[in-house]
């Protein structure tokens, strides 16, 4: 049989993570070949993105390449996929969630400071609106590139400390201190390596989808349908983290404004049915209780 080809973006980070795909086949007794896929254009697509529904930007190169063949299957931190996936384009498999946390990374000349004295570096709305809601008087830039960039130039800017995921931390074995931060919810799917098909290529999705870890592919699915039902294709501060408990499910979740003043929580315990769609279920409870109008008010803002 041919080997397997896996696209993957060219991050140190999205290498990682395709080998550890990869692995996971290879452990089945599949071949593998890794295909860093580098930069878009319009290769020959002859339609559209828009129309084929290809949105996202960390993941639009390997969706191309999915398409065009190029690639068997891509693989992708959830987080970054857009919930709408593409016309002819399927999550197949999720790997194990190890580490969903967020955490705070200092640089040495600060590491005396309080938290509410930090001068932080994020860009995601998410992480500013939930530090602002126990913080309320930080000073935040904004901080862009993959995560040894980001480390860079937290070295090098006029910030104190910087919010990463763990998971690109520990994937990329950086020693480096870091504390935990509770005060946060994760992004929908943070920590998750997830593997997107072809629907066309049934033999190559049977064979992947072998490696799925149904316990993860449980909580995102929740995560990710809460999501969706809130957002409608803006970027709002939304946090949510399922995890299996016992014989429950526990769901946390918010939405905040944008300067993290009005959150709207949940925080459920159940007891799982496959049939039921309990993200859309818990979305909608925020959306019911001021989370339709705060919905309005943060895509005003941004
Ligand atoms: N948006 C960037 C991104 N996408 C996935 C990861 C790390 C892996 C993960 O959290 O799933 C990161 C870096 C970060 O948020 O610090």
């Amino acid at each position: 049989m041919k080997s397997i080809r896996i696209g993957t973006r060219n991050s140190a980070l999205a290498l990682w993570q395709a080998r550890e795909v990869a692995r996971h086949l290879q452990n089945n007794n599949y071949l593998t070949e890794i295909v860093p896929i580098v930069s878009s254009g319009d290769k020959n697509l002859n339609q559209p993105l828009y129309s084929l529904g290809i949105t996202g930007v960390f993941t639009r190169d390997l969706d191309m390449a999915l398409l065009n063949d190029e690639i068997d299957i891509a693989v992708h931190s959830l987080k970054d996929v857009p919930t709408q996936l593409p016309q002819n384009i399927e999550m197949i498999a999720y790997l194990e969630r190890d580490y969903p946390q967020d955490i705070l990374i200092r640089k040495e000349s600060s590491r005396n400071k309080e938290f509410h004295e930090l001068k932080l570096a994020t860009s995601s709305l998410r992480r500013r609106a939930f530090w602002l809601r126990n913080y309320p008087a930080t000073d935040f830039s904004d901080i862009r590139g993959n995560i040894q960039t980001r480390l860079q130039k937290l070295e090098d800017g006029d910030f104190d400390a910087t919010i990463l995921s763990l998971a690109g931390i520990k994937r990329m074995k950086m020693e480096i201190d870091y504390e935990m931060l509770p005060l946060m919810i994760c992004a929908p799917s943070q920590g998750v390596i997830s593997v997107a098909g072809h629907t066309d290529k049934p033999e190559i999705n049977e064979i992947v989808r072998q490696i799925n870890h149904q316990e993860t592919q449980i909580c995102v699915e929740i995560e990710r349908n809460f999501l969706s039902t809130l957002e409608g294709g803006c970027t709002a501060p939304i946090g949510a983290f399922a995890e299996i408990i016992g014989d429950q499910i526990r769901f946390k979740a918010a939405l905040c404004s944008l300067d993290g003043k009005n959150c709207i929580a949940v925080d459920e315990n159940f007891v799982y049915t496959p049939t039921e769609n309990f993200g859309e279920k818990f979305a909608k409870v925020v959306l019911e209780n001021g989370g339709k109008e705060l919905m309005a008010e943060i895509k005003s803002q941004i």
